[in-house]
């Protein structure tokens, strides 16, 4: 998105001082609460006025306090999503879209909003109160009425974490679907990990209102797998599934997965918990769990009491992990040559 930022703002009691440069398509902002994310939205957006600095988005300047460059809000072409979208409640779904739609020039109308709404799946709710929506409906409703005005950014300040689980993983794919087709680059700031990883290519990390890493979503995963009583989460695309003894085989890369779940509709994503994957050094005579996968070991690292192990299964990675008298035991080390075992019911469908 070529994105240079050094900027500095105070407030009482907190200051922060950022500088980074990014070319990502799609950035993340982790970070506690109070160390500064939401207010990096707010400056880039142009809602807070820095004391210092400067701001650059694809060329063009939006903030120098050198050269007293200050390019207003509106004029910034940067949308943004909040946690509580604010949808006029006296008007439809359709009037809320096309509100803003119709106050941008007709040149910048180039995304058709009878092609984002069945993107989004929102056709049917058109006609519909904005009061009357499901949280996930409001959220979508007010990620179209963002993109419809073709930002050159979107901005989306934890826009999930109002939502139940199973409505928060539900907006994920369709965001992802807008974002390629129509080409906007993101800024998303989240608390959580796995939206990082489903949604991101680059993570920078604040703390205190200064930026401590700039890093990839995986890396910050395995550095924050130590906190996480699960372990570290592995992700599963999958499709297609094929049924298999009452059960259902997907393809993944040159493996087979067993799975109880059927996902025939789409792309579906799964993860499993590092934890719940058992690893035997040769071959078991027989063993209930369904999946019994052949890898090399590619990597150990250290988790306090736990050892991550990263597989390699024929080109797919795989994460598990055991306890250090277990790799002892073993004799587990990069080369080594490893069966993993899980159970069918292990999955867990996200989307
Ligand atoms: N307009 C403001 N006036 C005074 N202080 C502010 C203002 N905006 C933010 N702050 C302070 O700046 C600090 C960082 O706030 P910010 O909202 O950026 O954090 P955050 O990382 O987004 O937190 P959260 O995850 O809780 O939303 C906080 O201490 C906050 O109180």
């Amino acid at each position: 998105m070529n994105l240079n930022l050094a900027l500095q703002k105070k407030f009482d009691g907190f200051e922060f001082d950022v500088a980074f440069h990014t070319d990502s398509k799609r950035l993340g902002i982790f970070g506690r609460s109070g160390s500064g994310k939401s207010t990096l939205v707010n400056l880039l957006a142009g809602l807070v006025s820095p004391d210092s600095g400067v701001l650059r988005f694809a060329e063009r300047v939006l903030f120098d306090s050198v050269r007293r460059i200050c390019v207003p809000p509106q004029k910034r072409r940067i949308a943004v999503v909040f946690q509580h979208s604010h949808l006029f409640p006296h008007l439809n779904v359709e009037g809320n879209l096309l509100y803003g739609y119709r106050r941008i020039p007709a040149m910048d109308r180039t995304i058709d909003p009878d092609e984002l709404c069945r993107v989004l799946d929102i056709s049917h709710l058109l006609k519909r109160s904005a009061n009357d929506l499901s949280g996930g409906e409001r959220q979508r409703v007010a990620l179209a009425r963002g993109v419809l005005a073709n930002p050159h950014l979107l901005l989306m300040d934890e826009p999930l974490s109002g939502l139940d689980e199973k409505l928060k993983y539900q907006i994920i794919p369709y965001l992802k679907d807008v974002l390629e087709r129509y080409d906007i680059p993101l800024v998303y700031v989240s608390h959580s990990m796995n939206e990082m990883r489903m949604l991101v290519d680059e993570v920078l990390v604040f703390e205190k209102g200064n930026l401590v890493s700039q890093t990839s979503p995986e890396t910050l995963a395995r550095l924050r797998m130590k906190d996480c009583p699960l372990g570290y989460l592995n992700f599963f695309a999958l499709q297609e599934p094929t049924p298999r003894d009452h059960l259902w085989a997907y393809p993944w890369g040159d493996n087979t997965l067993v799975l109880t779940h059927n996902a025939a509709d789409n792309e579906a994503l799964f993860t499993l918990a590092s934890k719940d994957i058992v690893l035997f050094r040769r071959h078991p005579e027989s063993i209930s769990a369904r999946n019994l996968l052949q890898g090399t070991v590619s990597n150990l690292f250290d988790l306090d009491q736990r050892v991550g192990i990263e597989l390699n299964c024929k080109g797919q990675r795989l994460v598990a992990t055991i306890v250090q008298p277990a790799v002892e035991e073993l004799g587990i080390a990069p080369g080594t040559e490893i069966f993993a075992s899980i159970k069918a019911d292990a999955f867990r469908r996200v989307y």
